[in-house]
């Protein structure tokens, strides 16, 4: 049986949209066998346990990039990277799907390679060059339609805090609320804080990432998809964090630099949104892994 552990990730970090994203540790793991059915799908909601299944999708996108016959296969899912909530789920299933086709086959294609189909399929690859590659990445396409990806390693001092309300929010309806175009001194400021986030998230400076991350290219028209989303930035502020829209949403990431404060985040959070999910996270420095077991 072949055997699929991808990290959570969360996209943009405030300024760093459709480009930047971070590998948490919070993992999926989906099983790969043998099947004498054409498909069998465990382990996710019923409307998801059909030939449209993303997993599924990305599985026989690697098939045929290989040339291979798609198999007969059961596909067993254990997930805890809540759906729509802005954690790369859908990036769990596509680089799930497509690093299972290539360990079916004897692993021909390098990880360059499946961040290269990963991309094709998600559209952006901020979610997905993390989940492959670990750590914080930004990532391009450059002239020749390659992915450009650079890694950064994150400060181990600062503490990630994903506080994950108990509504959705697809990234399609999250993407429909963006303004079609920015002007030079919107382009100018986001480029700034990017460059400055990256470095600052390397370092651990919070003060600087709490001035770097402010971004005016999503979170502005996506803050009122999620209606607690002033609520959980005073909390958050309060307790001397610093707080993002993780990817599409609708998770609220806070950072903090010591546990007290994360722990204060969670608590306040918890008292007010009692059934909100939250997840005390740290960097993932390895990204996706496939075994034989
Ligand atoms: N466990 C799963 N089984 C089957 N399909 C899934 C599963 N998890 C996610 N998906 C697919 O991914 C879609 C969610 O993708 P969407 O981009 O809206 O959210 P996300 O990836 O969780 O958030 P973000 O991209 O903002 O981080 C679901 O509608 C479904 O098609
Ligand atoms: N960069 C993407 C992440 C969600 O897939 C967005 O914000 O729409």
């Amino acid at each position: 049986m072949i055997r699929i552990k991808v990290p959570a990730t969360s996209a943009n970090l405030g300024v760093g949209f459709d480009c930047m994203g971070l590998a948490v540790s919070l993992y999926s793991t989906i099983d790969f066998e043998q099947s004498s059915q054409k498909l069998i799908i465990n382990g996710c909601d019923e409307q998801f346990q059909n030939e449209q299944n993303l997993i599924y999708q990305a599985f026989v996108r690697g098939c045929q990039f290989l040339n291979q016959p798609v198999p007969n296969v059961k596909i067993t899912i254990d997930n805890h990277v809540p759906v729509s909530r802005g954690l790369g789920s859908s990036a769990v299933c596509i680089v799930g799907g497509l690093m299972g086709a290539n360990l079916w086959f004897d692993s021909p294609l390098n990880k360059e390679e499946i961040l290269t189909l990963a991309t094709e399929m998600e559209g952006h690859s901020d979610n997905v060059a993390p989940a492959i590659l670990g750590n914080l990445n930004v990532s391009f396409t450059d002239s020749q339609e390659n992915i450009q990806n650079v890694a950064f390693k994150v400060s181990p001092d600062l503490f990630f805090v994903a506080l994950v309300p108990d509504y959705q929010l697809s990234t399609k309806k999250a993407r429909q609320v963006l303004p079609k175009s920015m002007d030079y001194q919107t382009v100018s400021y986001q480029v700034g804080h990017a460059v400055a986030l990256s470095k600052a998230l390397e370092s651990g400076n919070l003060e600087l990432i709490r001035q770097a991350i402010i971004d005016k290219m999503h979170e502005p028209f996506r803050s009122k998809l999620i209606p607690d989303y002033s609520a959980v930035k005073s909390i958050c502020q309060k307790d001397g964090g610093v707080l993002y829209i993780s990817g599409s949403g609708s998770t609220l990431m806070a950072i903090a630099s010591n546990l007290n404060d994360a722990q204060k985040i969670i608590d306040e959070t918890k008292k007010s949104f009692p059934n909100w999910e939250t997840h005390l996270l740290s960097v993932d420095t390895k990204g996706a892994s496939g075994d034989l077991i």
